[in-house]
């Protein structure tokens, strides 16, 4: 019989060679997040720096003091274009915006204002105005390009003729309709041998006009992009983070509009405080599980671009695809509820596009497979709800500790649950 002591020491013992074995786990784990977080952040280096890169390195030091020598041009005239060329023109940079419509460049160049995305708010008067593409972007150091995600690959094309140097940051938060592409890969695609970033945090534009203040993160292998953005940029209202994780600082800006569009459906349902920290939570989760697929680093998502955005568009009316979920919630059709709002939502694409590339994929994204399942396959809400917080046993973080159970057995347990899930005119849901 074994004594309590020698009990103890078999516990113990065995306790430790638990401990070493999960240990070990998540040691290999980690290891794989950082060779992959390594690799993602190597990226593709530049062997011939472009002329303006070259030309903004030797300057740096003088544009730090000195940002009026950037000349730069926004091209969209919505409100995150018009919110951040003000702030370009205000740090003194020479600065264009290009707006496809005349007669509303007329109007904004007259009233200094951008009467339908940011009504009652005076832009700065060293802002130019202009409809004239070619002229907008010749012979700037950087274009920033703020058109929705379905206009970009047509926008970068227009340009592509005046391209000779000058470096290309996006401001988009979307992703292209049927082809997965985020901005990058299409910058990549039409203008290969550009120098380019991306920029994305919690940056709502009312907000920023209110001059409350915001910060953002600019991504982008080069060094002296990264550099002449925040020179450009930067204010004591506005603070510019760097990062070289284009993947991950892209995908953060993009996902977030998923989860926003989730929150905005959750609070029509008047849901409290802790079901609210569970779906911002659960959505970091599936943010980082996916970008690590898509060989993000899942650090950046606990930057501004992650879990910064995610917060300010999961928390606020002013986001408008807080306020697409909240409209779905409360009865609306998708098609009424985008009509009704009439500006840009990126998530209203963007979950469709990730919904089917995590099926193909086998990633498991069960808010964006539940929220695809009301919008589009008409499923009940409360019913998807439900199905969701039945779903099986999960570990909280998974880079921490593994999940017990196999991807697949729960994504074959969600799509049960999927079809058990009445359709909004069953009997049940009435
Ligand atoms: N508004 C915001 O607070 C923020 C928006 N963003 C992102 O910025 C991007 C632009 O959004 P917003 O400015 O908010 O949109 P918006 O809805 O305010 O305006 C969109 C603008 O794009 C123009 N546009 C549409 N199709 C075009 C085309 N084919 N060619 C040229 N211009 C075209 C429209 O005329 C309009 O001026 C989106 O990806 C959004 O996610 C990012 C951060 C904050
Ligand atoms: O991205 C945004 C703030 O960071 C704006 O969000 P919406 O596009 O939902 O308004």
């Amino acid at each position: 019989m074994t004594s309590p002591n020698n009990s103890n020491k078999n516990n113990i013992s065995a306790n430790n060679k638990t401990d070493k074995e999960s240990s070990e786990k998540q040691n290999g784990m980690l290891a794989g997040i950082f060779e992959r977080a390594t690799k993602s952040g190597l990226g593709r280096k530049k062997s011939n720096p472009s002329p303006v890169e070259s030309a903004v390195a030797k300057d740096m030091a003088d544009i730090h003091s000195n940002p009026t020598k950037l000349r730069l041009a926004f091209l969209g005239g919505g409100s995150f274009g018009t919110a951040m060329a003000n702030l370009a023109a205000r740090n003194g940079c020479d600065t264009t915006l290009w707006v496809r419509n005349k007669r509303t460049v007329k109007a904004m160049a007259k009233t200094q204002t951008n009467k339908k995305y940011l009504p009652g708010y005076k832009l700065d008067d060293r802002l130019k105005y202009s409809h004239d593409l070619a002229a907008s972007v010749k012979d700037k150091d950087i274009i920033f390009i703020a058109v929705p995600g379905l206009a970009f690959r047509e926008t970068l094309k227009n340009i592509a003729p005046f391209i000779s140097g000058q470096s290309i940051v996006s401001l988009t938060k979307g992703m292209e309709k049927d082809t997965f592409a985020m901005m990058s890969d299409i910058i990549k695609e039409v203008l290969p041998e550009v120098n380019f970033g991306v920029m994305s945090g919690p940056n709502l534009a009312i907000e920023i006009m209110k001059n409350m203040p915001s910060a953002t993160v600019i991504a982008s292998e080069s060094e002296p992009l990264r550099h002449a953005v925040q020179a450009a940029l930067h204010s004591a209202f506005f603070r510019v983070f760097a990062s070289d994780d284009i993947r991950g600082v892209e995908l953060g800006g993009a996902l977030k509009n998923i989860y926003a569009i989730a929150m905005g459906m959750a609070a029509a349902y008047e849901v409290g405080e802790n079901t609210k920290a569970m779906i911002l939570t659960r959505a970091l989760a599936e943010m980082s599980r996916f970008g690590v697929e898509e060989g993000a680093n899942p650090l950046t998502f606990l930057g501004l671009s992650g879990v910064g955005d995610l917060y300010a568009t999961c928390s606020s009316e002013l986001s408008r695809n807080y306020r697409i979920g909240n409209m779905l919630g409360r009865g609306m059709s998708i098609d009424a509820a985008v009509k009704k709002l009439g500006q840009t939502a990126e998530g209203v694409n963007t979950i469709q596009q990730v919904h089917e590339k995590a099926t193909k994929a086998g990633i498991y994204m069960p808010i964006t497979h539940a929220l695809y399942a009301v919008i589009y396959e008409d499923k009940a809400a409360l019913g998807v709800a439900l199905h969701l917080m039945e779903a099986g046993f999960r570990s909280d973080v998974e880079f921490v500790m593994a999940h017990d159970h196999s991807n697949a057995a729960l994504t074959a347990h969600m799509k049960t649950s999927g079809s058990n899930t009445k359709s909004k005119d069953s009997d049940a849901d009435k």
